[in-house]
């Protein structure tokens, strides 16, 4: 085990070793989470979004707009946000925006980076973690969707967790990019490029959904999830 004393980072030598308890650790939250999300007509309601986002703001001012707009959107739709914790960057913008709306924020931070000099105040629920694996099956466990702002390494590397997660059956929730500016735009011509190489399937490219607002994301996300829903029942329909 490689260990990273300043961010608690750690990678597994045994990915199976990690993967196995953690998959059934997702798809028990999983189920819970579906639950809480309510149905209607052909559309997925989603009742907790999880947020990845920039520790920091970015260069340019629509990074920050579109964290600020995303957070309206969220409450507007009345779902509770789940995201790492803190107040830095576009995390403190965005969980600012729904606590202040009146909906639920679960931040859920890693031991190591509790301290205010590091992740600023923490807002809403806080779930404090032995470190950043478990807080990403811990963010995940909770929400019935995920979304990527803008962000560095942190964020990325959370937004292709899920989807990886998503094309090994660990979760089937939908997972969306906010594409602010096209800032993602190099990101999404690369999976496409995955594709046409042969490394991803043509079905699971249809994983990420993405878009350049808020409103139309999130839209999108509950077409797909409805899409889903959709497609389990008449699959339990026909086996019955
Ligand atoms: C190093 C910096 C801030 C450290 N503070 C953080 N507090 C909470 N969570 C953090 C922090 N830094 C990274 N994260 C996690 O990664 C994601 C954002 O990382 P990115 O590299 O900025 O995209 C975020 O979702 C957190 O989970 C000052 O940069």
């Amino acid at each position: 085990m490689i260990y990273n004393t300043k961010y608690q980072l750690f990678e597994q030598e045994n990915l199976c070793s990690l993967l196995l308890p953690l998959g059934t650790l997702i798809l028990e939250g999983m189920e819970a989470s579906q639950q809480n999300a309510v149905g209607g007509g052909n559309k997925g309601r989603f009742k907790s979004i999880c947020v990845f986002c920039g520790s920091r703001h970015g260069n340019r001012t629509s990074f920050s707009e579109a964290a600020l707009d995303l957070g309206k959107k969220l409450v507007e739709r009345k779902i509770d946000l789940v995201y790492g914790g803190g107040s830095v960057g576009l995390m403190g913008l965005i969980s600012k925006t729904v606590f202040d709306g009146g909906c639920n924020v679960l931040g859920v931070i890693p031991t190591a980076l509790l301290p205010s000099e590091i992740s600023g105040e923490t807002i809403g629920e806080v779930k404090t973690v032995a470190d950043m694996h478990e807080r990403k099956s811990e963010m995940a466990k909770n929400a019935d969707a995920f979304i990527a702002l803008p962000g560095g390494y942190g964020t990325m590397e959370e937004l292709l967790e899920m989807v990886a997660w998503s094309q090994l059956g660990i979760h089937g929730k939908p997972v969306g990019i906010l594409n602010v500016d096209g800032y993602y735009n190099d990101l999404l011509a690369l999976f496409k490029k995955g594709v046409e190489e042969g490394f991803i399937e043509d079905s699971a490219s249809q994983i990420v959904v993405s878009a350049d607002n808020a409103e139309d994301l999130i839209r999108k996300m509950e077409e797909r999830m409805g899409e889903k829903r959709m497609r389990e029942t008449s699959k339990k329909r026909k086996r019955s």
